[in-house]
């Protein structure tokens, strides 16, 4: 076994790592995290005073009033059929260059730059899992659903937290209070702990409310990427804080979410904690995210 010590100062804080030479056994105490966000403030912290806290405020006052059942089920038929764009995974990494995301208290960098970060970070940790460092490179890539070509979706149908629809919406979602003035809110059919669902009945057969992840988790699977079961499960769950941080909602999830739940808790220290001001040089880590491109996904695909 090695033992690396190595000091990360784009990250403002050092990591510890150990790498195992067995391949099967990775040990994850490298990736400390840092105390404070790039503005000085706890992470996720929406109600701190900052300037970007009321235009966040905002977007989720938004989310919450239009994220019903029937808006989700018109969204995903829509999206589902792949039919606005064909281009590659890198191409879409560029293009999201050009996306802002207004939910993000914590980042004001290039979405590129997110990605890369999110991705080297625990490429770092997790030397052996590629699959790990692809999930990390596109997790995000939905978002381009905010690009004119993809007909230039509101941020509130994009971006931010996401959360089930059909049943009562959990008290730990952020701005939990502007809920009240979602239509399906005074629906007893939708209002209830299941609501539409059966307890155990799997993730897969819940509806999320509509954002990047579940629309890059259809991508993926309707181009047949052959990234495993977990990665699908980071993808579409990412956004899903209700549950991964506050474990609400444990009651719909079945054995196999169970298990892959373990996996979006690993990345999602990552994905949250990596943002930093320190840029990745994207030509220098390009060919080896091409490689893994190319191993995981066909060279063009339907969006
Ligand atoms: O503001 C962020 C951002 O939109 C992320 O991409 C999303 O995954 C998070 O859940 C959200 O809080
Ligand atoms: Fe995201
Ligand atoms: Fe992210």
């Amino acid at each position: 076994m090695t033992i690396l010590i190595d000091h990360r100062p784009e990250f403002g804080f050092e990591v510890e790592e150990k790498v195992s030479n067995d391949k099967d056994l990775v040990y994850n105490e490298g990736f400390e995290m840092p105390h404070a966000n790039a503005f000085g403030h706890n992470f996720r912290d929406y109600d701190a005073e900052t300037e970007r806290q009321g235009e966040v405020e905002d977007f989720y006052r938004t989310n919450h009033i239009y994220q019903t059942y029937d808006f989700v089920k018109t969204m995903r038929a829509e999206y589902g059929k792949l039919d606005k764009v064909e281009m590659s995974i890198w191409e879409c990494c560029e293009l999201l260059n050009n996306v802002v995301d207004e939910s993000d208290p914590d980042l004001d960098e290039p979405q590129i730059q997110h990605l890369l970060q999110t991705a080297e970070a625990i490429r770092k940790d997790y030397p052996y899992e590629d699959w790990l460092h692809l999930t990390a490179l596109i997790h995000d890539l939905g978002k381009v659903l905010l690009d004119p070509s993809f007909g230039e979706l509101p941020q509130w149908a994009v971006v931010g937290d996401t959360f089930p629809v059909g049943c009562a919406f959990d008290e730990s979602i952020v701005h939990h209070k502007y809920f009240k003035e979602n239509a399906d809110y005074d629906n007893s059919a939708y209002n209830t702990k299941l609501g539409a669902y059966e307890e155990g009945c799997g993730l897969d057969n819940v509806l999320m409310s509509w954002g990047h992840d579940d629309y890059m988790y259809l991508v993926a699977k309707e181009n047949k990427s052959t990234l495993p079961s977990a990665g699908l499960f980071i993808i579409r769950y990412h956004s899903f804080y209700a549950l991964h941080r506050a474990g609400a909602y444990k009651h719909l999830m079945n054995e196999e979410d169970k298990e892959n739940l373990k996996w979006l808790q690993i990345f999602n220290k990552y994905d949250l904690y990596s943002k930093s001001k320190v840029r990745v040089d994207v030509e220098k880590v390009k060919p080896y995210y091409l490689s893994l491109i190319d191993k995981y996904f066909p060279a063009k695909l339907r969006w």
